[in-house]
């Protein structure tokens, strides 16, 4: 159950308050020719709305009309008239679209809305409590993006509360927001206009999203509708406001004096991320000065939030791939061996060429055994006996001992040839040559400057400025988010721990800092750097300066 100090709404459906709905004249009387009011659907500070069908072309609208009470003021009527005018001019998709406005000759004041189905966000929270902070989130940035567009214009709402934003239904999404009511917006330009105090004619708004700045009657800008958002999305989140006193007066000096608790504290099983409550908390700050300029700040705001919060559910990206193989110079150990087994074939089969030529086929064949019984053996059979004198065999890597004749030996070339590179091409001692190669190239420096290693070793590790440039792509996000619990200056120091997979896995502040909030605050946004791979952890140290 939400705790509002002020009560029930003053408009929550037809048969609130004081209002007699059945005793209407105005039911199923036809405004200005074209507006038929069939049903009052509730009643507001300035007059009733009703669900009206236009006559001509039978669509459904809504009709405020003001209150006969009201429309015999001047003022009234004119914030009346402001409203329809404010809201007119806006158009965007999240602003109750004003279609028509005016007096009748009777006297009665109205203007012509889109009709909304659905309810106000103060009703969906009475009936659901707490929102999940995602939805909160996804709500507060159409309301954000509506006053965007007023902003834009040079209007402030100034009566921003879950009662005036209204959830329908479009398409598939349950959540869509329309912003009403711009009955107390103030035109920007309208310089002139002194802000009202509260002594002379009340202050305007609804106390438990009243801006500081407003209860001190200085002239509003469009922050207190920052604030007024942020009041919003804490009581969607929390299901409770942030300041809410027992009466009035305690209410505006919540405003004035108390810090709100952290969303996340106050609701510690939403698991309201960090980041979120920085965004809240930075829209309540009591100076408008320390609260987002713009409203286009505070959503830019809340977006990252939640991107980062996106971030830490997903799965940890994939680690960076290995650097690319440098060539190797030289043959490669499986080149070396096969070209050395091709070289010995060759060799064999040329030593065989010379031998049947100058010995009998026995003899052939016994020297083939001896000499090569692992190469090219499909092409012998082991002799059985020989019985005749031995060959002079030549083994395989001798082949100069091979007392063959001149003028039938091979041409000299192919024995010059296969002779030194069969010496040259041992398989084994290639092997060996490759490796030796490899070790023997020069090691990359080992520390933090060490460059990354080659492929045997994976990506080496951070140096320092890499680890440096991720700080300076943080270090803004540290300003923005952290400098309001600093003085200007300030120095940070944090210990971090990057992991194998490039992510931080741990950032804590160091010495006068360590523990304390800007340090948990510069901590957490450094929590979000993404560096490279490695092959292992490690630790660095860091000091911003705020
Ligand atoms: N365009 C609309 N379509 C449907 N219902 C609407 C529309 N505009 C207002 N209502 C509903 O009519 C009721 C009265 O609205 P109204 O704006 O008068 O109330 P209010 O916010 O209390 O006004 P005020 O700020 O002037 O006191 C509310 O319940 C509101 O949700």
């Amino acid at each position: 159950m939400r705790s509002r100090s002020s009560g029930p709404r003053r408009s929550s459906g037809p048969g609130a308050g004081m209002w007699p709905a059945e005793a209407d004249p105005l039911l199923g009387h036809t405004l200005a020719d074209r507006y038929k009011l069939e049903r009052a659907i509730g009643h507001g500070g300035m007059g009733t709305v009703y669900r009206a069908e236009h006559v001509v072309i039978r669509k459904p609208v809504a009709v405020k009309v003001l209150d006969a009470a009201h429309s015999e003021r001047r003022r009234e009527v004119e914030r009346f008239l402001n409203e329809a005018r404010a809201a007119s001019k806006i158009r965007h998709e999240h602003v109750v679209d004003i279609t028509d406005f005016g007096s009748t000759d009777d006297g009665l004041v109205f203007l012509v809305m889109e009709y909304l189905e659905g309810e106000d966000l103060a009703s969906t929270g009475d009936r659901e409590g707490a929102l999940p902070w995602r939805r909160a989130a996804a709500i507060v940035l159409q309301i954000a993006a509506a006053l965007e567009a007023a902003h834009a214009q040079g209007i402030v709402h100034r009566d921003m509360k879950p009662e005036n934003c209204f959830r329908i239904r479009r398409g598939n999404d349950p959540d869509f927001i329309k912003v009403l009511d711009f009955g107390i917006a103030k035109m920007l330009e309208d310089s002139d206009v002194e802000h009202p105090s509260s002594a002379s004619s009340g202050l305007l708004g609804t106390p438990e999203y009243l801006a500081p700045e407003l209860i001190r009657g200085l002239k509003p800008d469009a922050r207190v509708d920052i604030y007024a958002v942020g009041v919003m999305f804490y009581d969607l989140m929390v299901g409770r406001l942030p300041f809410a006193g027992e009466s009035f007066m305690s209410t505006l000096t919540a405003h004035l004096m108390q810090l709100p608790q952290p969303p996340s504290q106050a609701r510690p099983a939403a698991e309201i991320p960090e980041a979120v409550d920085t965004v809240v908390l930075r829209a309540l700050a009591k100076d408008r000065d320390q609260r987002y300029a713009t409203i286009g700040e505070f959503s830019t705001a809340l977006r990252a939030a939640i991107a980062e919060a996106d971030a830490a559910l997903a799965p940890p990206p994939p680690p960076l791939p290995p650097p690319p193989v440098p060539e190797k110079r030289g043959i490669h150990p499986r080149v070396a061996i096969a070209a050395g087994v091709a070289l010995l074939v060759v060799f064999s089969a040329v030593l065989w060429t010379m031998a049947k030529r100058f010995y009998t086929k026995d003899q052939v064949e016994a020297a083939a055994v001896v000499s090569a019984p692992n190469v090219a053996a499909p092409a012998f059979n082991p002799a059985p006996v020989i019985n005749e004198a031995p060959l002079p065999v030549a083994p395989a890597v001798a082949p100069a001992k091979l007392e063959a004749p001149a003028p039938e030996a091979p041409t000299p070339a192919a024995v010059e040839v296969a002779v030194p590179d069969v010496e040259a091409v041992e398989p084994v001692d290639s092997v060996a040559a490759a490796e030796s190669d490899t070790d023997a190239a020069p090691e990359p420096p080992r520390g933090p400057t060490a460059a990354p290693k080659g492929p045997r070793s994976g990506p080496g590790p951070l140096t320092a400025g890499e680890f440096t440039a991720a700080m300076t792509k943080v270090g803004a996000r540290v300003k923005l988010e952290c400098s309001r619990f600093s003085l200007r200056k300030m120095e940070v120091t944090v210990q971090v721990i990057v992991g194998a997979d490039g992510t931080v896995k741990s950032a804590a502040p160091t010495g006068s800092q360590a523990g304390s909030t800007l340090g948990n605050c510069v901590a957490r946004v450094v929590k979000t750097a993404l560096l490279r791979a490695t092959r292992a952890k490690s630790t660095h140290r860091h000091t911003f300066t705020m």
